[in-house]
């Protein structure tokens, strides 16, 4: 604990919606007293009801009011955040500033964009006001349960709440904690916010792989399930939460015996309501950082095209007529050894979600270089390993293995890269999966299959260990046309990004 300031133990939750409904509940089942504050009083008695169930009943009070709320608190006054993201917490810290004092913390657990984060944070400096940017991780019954939390601010801060979020956070299976001190400024939104771009190619990939196991190979929904559940339990993808949910999910029936599954349409509409954020801005932030990252991207397109439905159905209508009902149709796949293919299927979503991991790994490195985040690799890694969404266990160990020797190596130049694909260890987990992955897309693409992640991450590694891509023609035409100048092969010994110093006047003006 940080010298001269006690225990968290009362505090309120702003926002009691899914995640700060749980978080209340969490808190309070840890000891602390936990005032509520909600537009809708509906919602802070449903937490308060679910409280006297819990047998925390007594610990959780509502107000109405920010001078209410704020007289009630303690020293410091400790605020939880549990809001939507953009303009409702800059009106919340408006609402709460004139009962502020110096000292008091406010812990933004929303999806927040981190220059927002960072913005708040200045404001609040100004006031001598403590304010961490918090990812929060696993959903609404993890909010409950321990969820991974990945909380950025200065160091004291982290150290004054650090106490207080290791008692609710989700415990590794050694124990650890899911918190720590990922970085300053505005580094915890920033790194859930790249947490939610490799969900989102993890959740692709293996969304893929569901299609083809029921278009492609016509297998039940139980029957991909046990897959699924195979899947989760052994090799490169054991522990791995979106698979052991995805067999969950197609293993649930209502009292009728029918699937939800095949009740569910197959829109992704989160980037169109604005409800998340996380999805746009870190595919954003690989662009401007320069960072290839097509498996999360592609993820997105694919949100993207599923999420207006009117569209998708008005273009079928235009390629086939409105008489025709049938869909755009992937067709069978025969594999001759269907075991082998599944087992190339299992090998290729985990190399897609080792590369989504990679990617986004990447994006943290170049924007923490640029912002001086000081992230701590091995502690985010650590703070992904329960609780979480991208919660891989396979993928964990290797990954924490490789920053752990980066973090002790003494080599600043090898300690300066931390690319994963320049590690031995994941280079050779790349070449085990690329037939594999291969093989699949491959015969999705030849069966009219949806195979976005999958494919985007098949091109990834080719285009990564490739030293002559076909980009010295596109490299040529740009000089052809705009003099943008190119580097002579075999004359560029150091290859960075660089302008070239080279032109040819391959037609004179
Ligand atoms: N759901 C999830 O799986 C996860 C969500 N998150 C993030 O956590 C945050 C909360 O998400 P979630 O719980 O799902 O969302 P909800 O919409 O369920 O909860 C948000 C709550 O904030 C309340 N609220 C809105 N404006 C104010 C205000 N001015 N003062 C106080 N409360 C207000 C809302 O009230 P009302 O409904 O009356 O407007 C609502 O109860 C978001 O930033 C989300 O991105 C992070 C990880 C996982
Ligand atoms: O942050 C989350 C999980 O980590 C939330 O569940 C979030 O709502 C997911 O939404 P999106 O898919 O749009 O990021």
């Amino acid at each position: 604990m940080a010298p001269n300031h006690p225990e968290i133990k009362k505090l309120a939750m702003i926002g009691c919606g899914a995640m700060g409904g749980g978080m209340a509940l969490l808190f309070a089942e840890k000891g602390c007293e936990v005032l509520l504050k909600d537009p809708s009083n509906e919602a802070m008695v449903k937490v308060i009801e679910q409280g006297k169930k819990d047998g925390v009943g007594n610990s959780i009070t509502k107000y109405q009011t920010y001078e209410d709320l704020c007289k009630n608190l303690g020293t410091p006054k400790v605020f939880v955040w549990s809001l939507p993201h953009g303009t409702v917490g800059d009106s919340v810290l408006e609402g709460l500033l004139p009962y502020l004092t110096m000292g008091d913390i406010i812990i933004d657990a929303a999806n927040e964009m981190w220059e927002n984060t960072e913005r708040r944070q200045g404001k609040c400096a100004t006031k001598g006001i403590r304010y961490v940017g918090m990812g929060v991780s696993g959903g609404y019954q993890a909010a409950r349960r321990g969820p991974s939390m990945c909380p950025g601010s200065d160091s004291e801060t982290l150290d004054i709440v650090l106490p207080l979020l290791q008692k609710a956070a989700a415990k590794a299976p050694d124990g650890t904690p899911c918190v720590a001190k990922i970085g300053t400024g505005g580094a915890g939104h920033y790194c859930k916010m790249i947490h939610n771009g490799i969900e989102h190619g993890m959740m692709s990939a293996v969304a893929e792989a569901w299609g083809i196991m029921t278009k492609g190979l016509g297998m039940n929904l139980d029957e991909v399930g046990d897959e699924l559940h195979r899947w989760n339990k052994t090799g490169e993808l054991q522990g791995t939460f979106l698979v052991r949910i995805g067999a969950e999910i197609c293993q649930t029936k209502d009292d009728k015996g029918q699937h939800i599954l095949d009740t569910v349409e197959d829109k992704v509409v989160q980037d169109f309501t604005g409800e998340e954020g996380t999805g746009i801005w870190s595919n954003t932030e690989a662009i401007n950082h320069h960072v290839p990252a097509p498996t999360l991207t592609v993820a997105h397109y694919l949100r993207l095209a599923s999420g207006d439905l009117h569209q998708r159905r008005t273009i079928k209508t235009t390629f086939f007529g409105a008489a025709n009902d049938s869909t755009w149709p992937p067709q069978r796949l025969s594999p001759s050894d269907k075991p082998a293919f599944l087992e190339d299927l299992r090998k290729a979503t985990y190399l897609a979600c080792l590369a989504s991991y990679a990617q986004g790994l990447n994006i943290i490195d170049k924007a923490d270089r640029g912002n001086h985040f000081n992230i701590d690799y091995v502690a985010l890694l650590q703070i992904w390993r329960a609780g979480c969404i991208i919660q891989a266990d396979y993928i964990s160990t290797l990954l924490l293995s490789l920053y752990s020797s980066l973090a002790t190596t003494k080599n600043p130049s090898s300690s300066a890269d931390k690319n994963p694909l320049y590690a031995a260890e994941i280079a050779a987990e790349v070449k085990r999966n690329y037939a594999p992955l291969k093989r699949v897309v491959a015969k999705g693409v030849e069966a009219d299959h949806v195979v976005p992640a999958l494919g985007a991450t098949l091109e990834w590694v080719k285009q990564m260990v490739s030293v002559d891509l076909p980009t010295s023609f596109y490299e040529a035409e740009l000089d052809y046309f705009g003099r943008h100048m190119y580097d002579r092969k075999g004359e560029d010994e150091a290859g960075r990004p660089e302008m070239g110093r080279f032109h040819y006047e391959w037609k004179p003006a």
